[in-house]
């Protein structure tokens, strides 16, 4: 199937508008890059560029070491399927499926057999006659993708896929989206979403869009556990990595910090003998955080509010300086904890020390 390469590409609508700039990214066959972002950080341009749906208005995209540029959407390749599902709906499933191949006048028996196996693949092959109203959201949306399969693209890229679906539906669809990437392990996919378990659970790689640029590439593990800066920190989990304000009183292989709110805390991260009383950010996952009655806490605060999920209990603590209000997160039901004083350890693997928004440990 395809590699891609995207070198120092840039967006500027209207020739003010600049939408992403400095884009460096080395896609490889098989690979599922998921792009995430806040609203409006350009997932969607920068996906419609590589479809040549929207130009690119400077650096280069590569497919397979060719220069792609100023090839037509239809001669590149790929196929994307959108979040509407965008289906003829006077014409059956077969025929939805079967529309692409006719126009590139691909013979009737060729046409049976890339709809047949499609339909295989994605378990349509009952629905085959029926008009798309007669279909659940969820199947339409595998009779979108089944278009997409039967032309055999090098690429595949969607567009929120699974936003037009309920949570069931979409938990479902997703979970059919990755066997349908197990069972075309040399497909090379892109895909943007919003939804963060999406991003987590499909990706081999999550590329970070913000400020115009890329904020990190990496795999869904790297991002979560080893962020590169506090954005990444605070975008990727939820409830947000809390951060507070303190200052390095110990460094080496690992880090002490005392923190502006009174507690102290060790970092696996390490630092240098400059870099003793530096001030920094020390970042902790709300599911980090663990409960302590000793005196090595790194927080402490009553608890303000508790929200009981079942399984886990968030916790909602003052804010600390200028830094968010902090949030714990234990396993079990802790309701009878809200009003109490309450301290927070955290291991030193799970502690991140930010200095100016940048991670430490990528230095
Ligand atoms: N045709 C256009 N002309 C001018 N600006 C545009 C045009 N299309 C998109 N934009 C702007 O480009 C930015 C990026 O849009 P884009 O749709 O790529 O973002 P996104 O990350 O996909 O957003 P969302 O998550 O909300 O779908 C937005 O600020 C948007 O307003």
């Amino acid at each position: 199937m395809a590699d891609l390469k995207l070198t120092d590409i840039a967006k500027t609508y209207g020739g003010t508008v600049e939408v992403l700039k400095h884009i460096d990214l080395d896609i490889k066959e098989g690979e599922l890059i998921v792009f995430v972002g806040p609203s409006g950080c350009g997932k969607s341009t920068l996906l419609r560029m590589i479809a040549g749906l929207e130009k690119i208005t400077s650096g280069t995209l590569e497919i397979d070491g060719q220069v792609v540029n100023d090839v037509p959407p239809a001669q590149r390749g790929i196929a994307m399927v959108f979040q509407s599902y965008a289906l003829y709906p006077h014409m059956t499933v077969r025929e939805n499926m079967s529309f692409a191949l006719k126009l590139a006048k691909k013979s009737a028996s060729e046409i049976e057999e890339a709809v047949n196996k499609a339909a295989q693949i994605l378990q349509l092959e009952e629905y085959l006659d029926r008009l798309p109203k007669a279909l659940s959201g969820g199947q339409r949306q595998r009779v979108a993708i089944g278009r997409s399969i039967v032309r055999d693209p090098k690429v595949y890229l969607f567009d929120e896929p699974l936003s037009n679906l309920d949570a069931a539906l979409r938990v479902a669809t997703r979970i059919e989206i990755a066997q349908l990437k197990e069972s075309m392990p040399e497909s090379t996919m892109i895909y943007v979403t919003h939804d963060q378990v999406e991003a987590m659970t499909l990706a081999s790689r999550i590329v970070v869009l913000a400020n115009k640029g890329i904020a990190q590439v990496g795999t869904p593990l790297e991002l979560y556990e080893r962020p590169e800066n506090e954005f990444v920190a605070q975008f990727i989990g939820s409830p947000s990595m809390n951060l507070l304000a303190g200052e390095i009183i110990e460094t080496g292989t690992q880090t002490v910090v005392t923190l502006d709110g009174g507690g102290t805390v060790t970092s696996a991260v390490p630092t240098r003998d400059n870099e003793k009383g530096l001030r920094v950010n020390v970042g902790v996952r709300p599911e980090d955080m663990l409960e302590t009655t000793g005196d090595d806490y790194l927080f402490e605060g009553k608890v303000n509010f508790t929200e009981a999920l079942g399984e886990v209990t968030l916790l909602y603590f003052n804010k600390v300086g200028d830094n968010d209000a902090v949030i714990g997160k234990l396993p079990g039901v802790h309701a009878g904890l809200r009003g109490k004083s309450v301290r927070m350890k955290a291991e030193p693997e799970k502690v991140q020390v930010f200095h100016n928004g940048k991670s430490l440990y990528y230095r």
